[in-house]
């Protein structure tokens, strides 16, 4: 066990995401098993700016790992963005005496945690939680299989509709820069087209599809919100290409963020937060815990970069159901 870290910082960051209760926990657990005390920064970047710590009980923890979004509430900081701010956050982290810290969210979080490791020589471990799983490092992130499910419950029950009235539905689910959202509940759902940031071809074949659609049935088309049309200029290009289609557009939006964690997210959970504090034991720093075919992987932060391609399998599935 390493010596130098007697109390760890943990925080949540970036969009909150399920399955990020059942990391604090795990982190808890293993943090008191080793003789570590362990304190809650609440608000990510804002709250250690603020100086706004929360003791962690590992039994209350505990009673937590079911639920979805973060009990240590979570922010988006622009304040962090600027040297005085982690400056401010320095001081705070000093002043309480913690040693190490692990930082629960997405890219954006770890970029931060970057920019902080100019400042001081803390250890960072990143955990990646963020429903977008945009990440290198990991096959999941925390909080994507429950945003994936929650929309597939949703497109099923849009389909029921659509089906009655032999509409077409534009169902725009999240993901900022990243597809994956878009990908796993438009198949999962049978969808008849799906049009992502990482791919431009699809737009065309599904005009095509439209330019011949009559009417006698419904039609479901995912939209990834960071598709670089973006849903309401799809929906004028479809009336424009086929005036008599019936269209209505539905967007999914922070629903598919809350709700209880999966089965799966919450092992992800469990299993990373564990993992965090090992890794600070073996004195890692700057590196994301993440799982990488199913075994336990470290990745360096500068790596942990946002992912702009769908990895060649999903390409062939894509290509397979939607351009051939
Ligand atoms: N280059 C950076 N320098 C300092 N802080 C950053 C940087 N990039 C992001 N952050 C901090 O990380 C926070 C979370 O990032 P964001 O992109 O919103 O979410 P996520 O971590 O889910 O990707 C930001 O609000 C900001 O405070
Ligand atoms: O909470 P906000 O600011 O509305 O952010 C919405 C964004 O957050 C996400 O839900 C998750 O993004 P993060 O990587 O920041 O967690 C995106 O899919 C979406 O574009």
């Amino acid at each position: 066990m390493s010596e130098r870290i007697k109390h760890i910082g943990i925080f949540t960051s970036g969009g909150d995401s399920p399955g990020m209760n059942a990391a604090l926990h795990g982190a808890a657990k293993a943090a008191l098993a080793n003789g570590m005390r362990i304190s809650g920064v609440s608000r990510g970047y804002e709250g250690m700016i603020d100086g706004d710590f929360i003791s962690l009980n590992e039994k209350d923890l505990q009673r937590t790992v079911h639920k979805g979004g973060t009990i240590l509430k979570t922010a988006r900081s622009d304040r962090f963005r600027k040297e005085e701010g982690r400056k401010a956050a320095l001081k705070n982290l000093e002043k309480k005496g913690i040693d190490a810290l692990i930082a629960i969210g997405g890219d954006g979080t770890f970029r931060g945690m970057l920019a902080f490791s100019e400042l001081c020589t803390l250890p960072f471990i990143g955990i990646p939680g963020t429903i977008d799983n945009d990440l290198a490092g990991t096959d999941y992130t925390l909080g994507f299989d429950t945003a994936v499910n929650t929309a597939i419950e949703n497109i099923d029950k849009i389909r029921d509709t659509a089906e009655s009235h032999n509409r077409v539905f534009l169902v725009e689910v999240m993901g900022r820069d990243s597809g994956y959202i878009a990908i796993h509940s438009g198949l999962g759902t049978g969808a008849d087209g799906i049009l992502i940031p990482e791919s431009s071809e699809d737009f065309n074949r599904l005009l095509e599809k439209i330019r011949h659609y009559h009417s006698q049935e419904e039609l479901i088309v995912i939209v990834s919100e960071g598709d670089e049309l973006g849903v309401g200029p799809v929906a004028s290009k479809i009336r424009e290409v086929n005036p008599s289609v019936d269209l209505r557009i539905s967007i999914l939006g922070h629903v598919q963020r809350g709700g209880h964690p999966s089965a799966f997210d919450r092992m992800l959970g469990i299993r990373l937060g564990v993992a965090s504090v090992k890794a600070l034991l073996e004195g890692q720093k700057n590196v994301m815990a993440g799982i990488v075919n199913n075994s336990l992987t470290l990745t360096p932060f500068e790596k942990v970069v946002k992912q702009h391609q769908v990895d060649a399998e999903l390409q062939e599935l894509l290509t397979l159901f939607y351009l051939k």
